[in-house]
Formats: structure tokens, sequence, C-alpha cells
């Protein structure tokens, strides 16, 4: 179970015993962790008490979620527990996969108690009945959430009244929790729970920790909170068992030809990889044409446009797989623990270093190898400018890569023609919103037209599209990309009317996605739903003709 370098010069367990509950010391031994890693020995033995305020940072997958729940569980065992049925510990986390997997580690580290603590877990996109009933009925102690479904619970005083007791509260990947995307659900969390003044502990736990972070982090930590970090100011917050290489291409139309050619490169070293693609509806798109023939290994898929059983169905598919690419969303680019990750990939820009750093954080852990490579366009390598402290060098086999993609350009035309033509306009769609949505034109030195035209080129002339994918108007218009020539317009009735051919469906696509059509089909790493981001444009989804019509392709 110990991963070969995680416990280098730590402290076995085996050295808190009369300090940490023995009942945790016990489920340590059967979880097999005979020795502390370096962020949980510094959590237990540097923290002024356990019930201090603290923000932690240490480097992906090194142990952070024991470092939280074993100082936070010991103190609701040995000090004053709340009354039966009240919520003592609550953990928010940016996503429902890590929901559970913390909920999972809580379960494990309380397995040796006669009678076990109830840990339950409240995320989007599950049966909120059932959920909630077996809640209310319930005796929970810890609670892990994701903030939409947490502030949905918390807005019903009844519900609200199981929550009146906090001892801990633990916000995971806080630096994300405390961006703009979930600072506004977080301070109203904070609302609807027992004021700061009541006494319960907050923790702060992520392996990115920008400095605005400290300015917000007041919200949940009283001045004075402990700071710890086990991550040196000049070092690189990635690991340095990592190697990071980028791959540069001239245009976005290579895309899929050289990560075809990577892939087929790679697969020779690494056999569990994980590739993240920009947006849900473009990860959806790599899935579909990757799982054509295009790689031996078995092809997974994740991201928020997918329904929940099936992303944990997956989840749980990759953790004990011990092979095969997953192709990502966001959804999964912080905290999960996936065993034995050999490779990670970046298809495109992430939303920012730290982001980066969380994706190349899903190989590599608990003392594993790993590598990283980033496979951008020209125009994108001012990612690596802006990043100088990110170690990414050039592939050392560029040149090969980039000379078999053309080899590649057959099989992903075959893959390509087998794909519907609904999957690609939703790739084609969001890849727009992303880019139209996030400030990146300017470092790209694009405006919107050529925006449109890159889309474009990488609709013809990548996904084998025989003209651009048709466009409503009104999403066109919320992109903030009215009038701007280019786009092949369609009224959301010629996207979706009466008259389309049968698209081909594998039935991966329910097709039952709004977003995709709507200026929020952009990244995904609030894991969908949970947030509210559901998309209000498009029309309900069904399929699209091959090749697109319903307007004249102008210009482009
Ligand atoms: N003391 C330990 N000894 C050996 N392995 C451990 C120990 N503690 C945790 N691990 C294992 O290390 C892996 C990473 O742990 P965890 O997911 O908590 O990392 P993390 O620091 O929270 O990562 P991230 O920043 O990606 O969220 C898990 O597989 C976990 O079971």
């Amino acid at each position: 179970m110990q991963g070969p370098g995680i416990d280098a010069g730590s402290q076995p367990y085996a050295s808190m015993a009369g300090k940490l509950d023995p009942r945790l010391l016990k489920a340590l031994d059967v979880m097999g962790f005979t020795s502390m890693t370096p962020v949980q020995q510094r959590v237990l033995t540097e923290l002024p008490n356990w019930r201090s305020d603290c923000l932690v940072q240490a480097k992906t997958g090194t142990g952070k979620t024991l470092a939280f729940l074993l100082p936070a569980l010991h103190c609701l065992l040995q000090g004053q527990a709340p009354p039966r049925g009240k919520v003592a510990i609550l953990i928010i986390t940016p996503t429902r996969e890590l929901a559970q997997q913390i909920a999972k580690s809580c379960d494990e580290l309380t397995s040796q108690l006669t009678t076990p603590l109830e840990c339950h877990i409240a995320v989007g996109g599950t049966a909120r009945a059932s959920a909630h009933s077996r809640f209310m009925k319930g005796a929970p102690s810890i609670l892990v959430a994701t903030p939409g479904r947490l502030k949905d619970y918390l807005s019903e005083d009844y519900t609200a009244q199981k929550l009146s007791n906090i001892q801990t509260l633990v916000l995971d990947e806080a630096d994300t929790m405390l961006e703009s995307g979930f600072i506004a659900d977080v301070k109203r969390i904070l609302q609807l729970i027992p004021p700061k003044s009541t006494g319960w502990q907050g923790m702060c736990f992520s392996a990115t920790v920008p400095p605005k972070v400290k300015d917000v982090v007041s919200v949940v930590l009283k001045s004075g909170y402990s700071n710890i970090s086990t991550i040196d100011k000049n070092e690189a917050p990635t690991h340095e068992r990592v190697p990071q290489y980028h791959v540069l291409i001239p245009s976005v139309a290579e895309t899929f030809t050289t990560l075809a050619s990577l892939l087929n490169m790679e697969i020779k070293k690494c056999s569990k990889i994980i590739v993240f693609g920009v947006t849900a509806n473009m990860v959806a798109l790599l899935a579909n044409v990757f799982s054509e023939g295009l790689t031996p290994l078995k092809v997974f898929e994740i991201h928020s446009r997918l329904n929940q059983s099936r992303r944990t169905k997956t989840t749980e598919m990759f953790k004990e797989a011990s092979a095969g690419i997953m192709f990502a969303s966001d959804v999964i680019g912080r905290g999960m623990d996936f065993p034995n990750v050999d490779l990670v990939i970046q298809v495109g820009l992430p939303s920012n270093g730290e982001q980066y750093v969380h994706r190349v954080g899903r190989t590599a852990r608990a003392g594993n190898d790993g590598r990283a490579i980033i496979l951008l366009t020209e125009a994108e390598s001012f990612f690596m400018k802006v990043n100088r402290h990110l170690p990414i060098k050039p592939h050392p086999q560029t040149d090969a890569i980039n000379a078999a993609a053309p080899l590649c350009a057959d099989a992903v035309t075959m893959a390509m023609y087998s794909i519907d033509e609904e999957t690609k306009q939703r790739a084609y769609s969001s890849f727009i919103g992303f880019f139209a949505g996030s400030g990146l034109l300017k470092p790209l030195r694009l405006d919107k037209t050529g925006l449109v035209q890159m889309a474009n080129k990488m609709a013809m002339e990548g996904m084998g599209c025989p003209e651009p994918p048709p466009m409503d108007k009104k999403v066109i218009g919320k992109m903030g990309l009215k009038g701007v020539p280019g786009f092949n317009y369609a009224s959301g009735n010629d996207l979706y009317g009466g008259n389309r051919p049968q698209s081909r469906s594998n039935g991966r696509h329910p097709g039952k996605n709004r977003d995709a059509l709507s200026p929020g089909a952009g990244r995904d790493q609030h894991g969908g739903v949970d947030k509210g981001r559901r998309g209000r444009g498009g029309g309900g989804g069904r399929g699209a003709r091959r090749g697109g019509r319903g307007g004249k392709p102008r210009g482009a």
C-alpha cells in the first residue's frame, strides 16, 4: 500500500500511540499505513492543538485527506460529541467524485469503532429525496458535501438543524472553493451554519495556495491561524518525480492527429493514462473518436454532461483498472486518487497554472512516479511563459510525434466520420464558448473573427465537418459574438427541427444536454449541475444532422 517514497523520513504512526485515538490507529494499521506522510506528520505534530484553525498546503497525492480527517475525527471521538444525529464534521469539496472519495476514506478510518460513525454525502446529480431522507432519519456525524446541494439542504430549517452543532469545517481544495466560482456559495453556507464565534474549527487544505487566497481565507479561519506548507517557496509545486513536457502544434486542426501520434508513442511506456480536454463536450468528442479504434487501450470517459451514476461507475472502474485511457474534464482535475496513473496529458490550455498543477497531480501519487505532457498550439505556448515556475520542457520526441501525426490522419478521418454531428457540433460550440468567455483572446492575439476562424478550421480540417457546424443565433449572442463573421447561422428550430436525419447513436450521449449550446458550456471544473450552471439556451438536445446545414457559412 505504501508508495515507495511517501514515508521517506517521517515518523511511524506507532509513535502516536497515546495521542491519537487507538481505534483510528488500528484503522490506519488495517489500511496498511504504517508511517505518516510529511503533511500528516506536520499537521499532527505542529498544530497548537487539533482543534486549531489551519491553512495547509502540500503537493498533490501526499495524503492531505487523512491529514484533515485524523485530527477532526480524533476530536470528535475524544471530545464532547454533539447530540446524536447532529453533524460534527462538515467537509466541503468542489466535486461529487471527490466527496464520495473522502467519505470512503472516512468510513475506512472509522471502521474499527464498535458503533460506526455515520458519514453522509450530499452532492448534486444523485437522487436527492432518498439521500435527504437517509440524512434526516440517520445519525450523521460527518457530512461531505458539494456547495450546491449543501446550500439546498441548509435552506430548509429542519435540515439545517442537523448542522447546528458543527465542530469542524473543512474546505478541501480550498483555493478553488474560495475563488469566484464558489466563494458566493461558501459565503452563503457560512450564513446558514452557526457563526464562527460559536467556536468551530476551520481547516483549509490544497496543493496550491495562490496569494489571493490568503485575502479571503478569513471567511473560515480566525486570525492567527496556523499556516503549514510542505512546499518550499522556491520549489515548483509539482513533484520532482514527474518529468513535464510540452508538444507544440502549428494549429488546432492538428490536435486530433497529434494526440493520436503522441498516444501511439506513449503507450509503449505507459498503460494507465488520463487525457484532459478543455470542455466537457470536447472531452466527449475525444472519447468517442478514440473509441473508434484509435487506441488499443480501453477508453473511459468522464465529464459533467454524463449522468452521475455513469460518472460514479466510471470512477470506480478506472480506480480498479490496471490499464486504460480516461478522457476527462476538470471534474476529476483535483483531488481524485486513481492508483498508478503513469501519464497525464492535457490537450489545450488549463484554466490557470494552479489547475495545471492539480491535473498533473493525478499521476505520481503516494510516492509513485509519473509523467505529464501538455499539447498546445504554438499560439497557446504563452502558457509556459506566464508559468515559468513550472518545469515544462519540450518533449524530447516532438519531431517524431509531429512527423507521425499525418500518418494518423486517415485513421482519425475514419473515426471522425463515424461520430454523429451533434457530438461534433457540441464540441465546436463549447470550444468557441470557452475561448470567448475566458479572457484568453488577448494572450492568444486573436480577435473574435479570428476565434471563429480558428474553430472553423478545427471543425473542417480536424473534425471532418464539410462546413462549420451550425450555431444558434441566440447562443452566438449570449457568447458575445453577435455579428462576428464566419458562423453557419441556424435558428434553434433549424438545429433541432423535425427534418433532421437520424444521427448515429451509440448510447453514450443521450443528447438531453442543453448546455452544449449555451455560452456556459465551458470549463468543467465545478462538476456541472452542482453549481446550478446548467445552460438555458439550446433546445432540448436531440440529434443533429450529419454534416450540418441550416444556413450559409459566411467566410471561414
Ligand atoms: N500515511 C500514508 N502512507 C501511505 N499512503 C498514504 C498515506 N496517507 C495517504 N496515503 C495514500 O496516498 C494517496 C494520496 O492521498 P490523498 O488523496 O489524500 O492525497 P492529497 O494530498 O489529498 O492529493 P490531492 O492534492 O490530489 O487532493 C492515497 O492513495 C492515499 O491512500
